[in-house]
């Protein structure tokens, strides 16, 4: 049985071994829970022999009854303790691995993954799923397989003591688990529902806190307002449909396990009547029966959460079912031709890209021209791996890409796209993102060559300003040229740029083309230009039009050609 929670939570053996010490610890406990009942029992009826026997002059053993008292708190105190931190402290250490481990396996899956997920989706799954899991391992799974091993115990102690007794105490018990299991699959059901549209609310709140700027600006604030009104209201409504399912489950457990009492005083009279039981026993199932069904009452408590833990084990195993290649690409040779043999892609169900075949020669430089919507972007996602082909093949140096693991890939790439993302650190950190080994002087040599130099000068603390999230404190083109700084301090042999002239004023336009001369120099380059005069000296031009590359030359050849691309060239002069 153990080894279905090993593989059903993924337990390291470390966290199966402490699991299996809390569950151990938690049922001593239980069972040092019931000595005092005997030793009340016990009590209690020297106290009737002598009352009943007039002998007023025998005396109770009160310091030996107080020594063994204390000897049982102290016990029950020590086992508490040692419950507490194996339960607790050292499970929930071991799960803290977890969340690393998921998080490690986020990082390594393809972006594809990332377009078909949300991100507040797999914040969720890191963060709260795991806590989920975590809480379940420290606190729940040990109590119920505790509690369970206990009861069995006691049940087989009482059962021995006085069958008839026994018998009339844990009839209950069965009854009130049946009720519980049989209601899994709709308690799984509910909960199912519930985390739906918890996500979907969160979904929602994060789309509104990202697009505020626009929600403002279009005063859509009051649409807005109702559709998270509605969201919420319906995430409500299933979180009180859950748990008042739950509730009606454990309450009517409980009531049947009170029930257990009545059978207990009922049966027990019975019997001491008919003297087929001493008061003694009859004390010691009476004190039972007020002290037995607690734990079995959180046990069910307990049991409830486990299955609401179900939904929370499938969506990790739904990321942990992702592939990830692990072979590492090897450079061949300086090589670094970049090939597309037939390459058709969609992100959803309509191809964006159909039949695209190419060779980008190494250390040669290809620009992609076309209307807006034609499919550049994506050829250039195609190109560092983003995305895997629907058909054809990417190949670098000859080699498949979409069989080779990301990170070994990515290293021969430098990339600058249209959204240029920026963490919330300062202007120095974020461009030695590029090469974290990069000296001071290095990054600043780089941010110069980009031309980022003037505006840094001009913030209160330099290379050392810290830019907000994402550089809300710097404009569009200098967020830019931030990026490109990045990719300078890069150095790899392959440079992707797309639309790197667009947010920046003209005034930085040509230093900013320079710097990028530089940076191309000797690199295989596929680069994304609206402005056709920048690639004239290209050794390749493809053009696209509505996913297709329709002409593909020299910009000479092109023009003489006197087709799509000249016509593209006429209207952007
Ligand atoms: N992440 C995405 N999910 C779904 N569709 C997308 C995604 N990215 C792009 N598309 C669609 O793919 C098609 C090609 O887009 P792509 O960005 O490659 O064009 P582009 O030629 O680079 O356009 P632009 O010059 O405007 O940047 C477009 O129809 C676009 O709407």
């Amino acid at each position: 049985m153990f080894d279905k929670i090993q593989e059903k939570y993924s337990l390291s053996d470390a966290e199966a071994m402490l699991i299996k010490k809390g569950i151990l610890f938690n049922a001593l406990s239980n069972i040092s829970k019931m000595l005092p009942v005997g030793i009340c029992a016990y009590v209690l009826l020297q106290m009737y022999s002598i009352i009943t026997n007039k002998n007023h002059s025998a005396e109770l053993p009160i310091v030996m009854y107080l020594g063994v008292s204390a000897i049982v708190i102290l016990l029950m105190i020590l086992l508490s303790y040692v419950e507490y931190t194996k339960n607790f402290i050292d499970i929930y250490q071991e799960s803290a691995n977890r969340r690393v481990s998921i998080s490690e396996f986020l990082r390594k899956l393809p972006l594809e993954f990332f377009a078909k997920r949300d991100v507040s989706d797999l914040t969720t799954v890191v963060m709260t799923d795991t806590s989920g899991i975590e809480h379940a391992l420290a606190h729940v799974i040990p109590q119920c397989y505790g509690t369970l091993l206990s009861t069995i115990v006691i049940f087989l102690s009482m059962l021995i003591f006085n069958f008839k007794m026994a018998m009339s105490l844990f009839w209950v018990i069965p009854i009130a688990f049946a009720v519980v299991l049989l209601s899994r699959k709709l308690q799984k059901r509910y909960n199912e529902k519930f985390k739906s549209e918890k996500l979907a609310s969160s979904d929602q709140i994060q789309t509104t806190l990202e697009m505020i700027k626009e929600i403002k600006s279009f005063s859509l604030e009051e649409k807005q307002k109702t559709s998270i009104k509605i969201q919420l209201d319906a995430f409500e409504k299933k979180q009180r449909e859950s748990e008042l399912f739950s509730a009606t489950i454990l309450a009517s457990a409980q009531m049947i396990l009170k029930l257990g009492i009545a059978t207990v005083i009922l049966v027990g009279a019975y019997l001491l009547l008919h003297g087929e039981i001493d008061l003694f026993t009859y004390i010691i199932f009476l004190f039972s029966a007020g002290l037995i069904y607690d734990p079995i009452h959180a046990l069910m408590n307990s049991l409830t959460e486990i299955f609401s833990t179900d939904v929370l084990v499938k969506r990790i195993d739904d990321i942990k079912k992702e592939h990830i290649n692990v072979e590492p690409f090897y450079a061949k040779e300086d090589d670094m031709s970049i090939k597309f043999d037939n390459v058709t892609f969609g992100y959803e169900d309509e191809d964006v890209l159909q039949n695209a075949t190419f060779t980008v020669k190494s250390g040669s430089k290809t620009a992609l021209v076309g209307s807006s919507g034609s499919g550049k972007s994506t050829v250039l996602k195609l190109a560092a791996g983003f995305y895997k082909a629907r058909s054809g093949k990417v190949l670098l140096a000859g080699t498949d890409i979409s069989k080779v693991d990301d990170e070994s890939l990515l290293q021969y790439y430098s990339v600058v796209f249209q959204d240029v993302l920026l963490f919330d650190g300062t202007i120095m950190d974020n461009i030695r993102l590029g090469n974290k080994n990069a000296t001071d002087d290095e990054v600043i040599e780089a941010a110069k060559l980009a031309n980022c130099d003037s505006f840094v000068s001009n913030l209160p603390d330099g290379y050392m300003t810290t830019i907000g999230e994402n550089g809300k404190l710097l404009s569009g083109g200098e967020k830019q040229r931030i990026s490109i700084a990045r990719a300078i301090i890069k150095d790899a042999p392959i440079v992707l740029l797309d639309e790197v002239t667009s947010a920046l004023d003209i005034q930085n336009e040509n230093l900013i083309q320079k710097a990028i001369s530089n940076i191309t120099k000797d690199k295989t380059v596929i680069v994304i230009a609206h402005k056709l005069n920048t690639i004239k000296d290209c050794d390749n031009i493809l053009v696209f039009d509505k996913g297709r590359i329709v002409e593909q030359g020299t910009h000479e050849k092109l023009l003489e050609k006197n087709g799509y691309y000249k016509k593209l060239y006429d209207m952007s002069a």
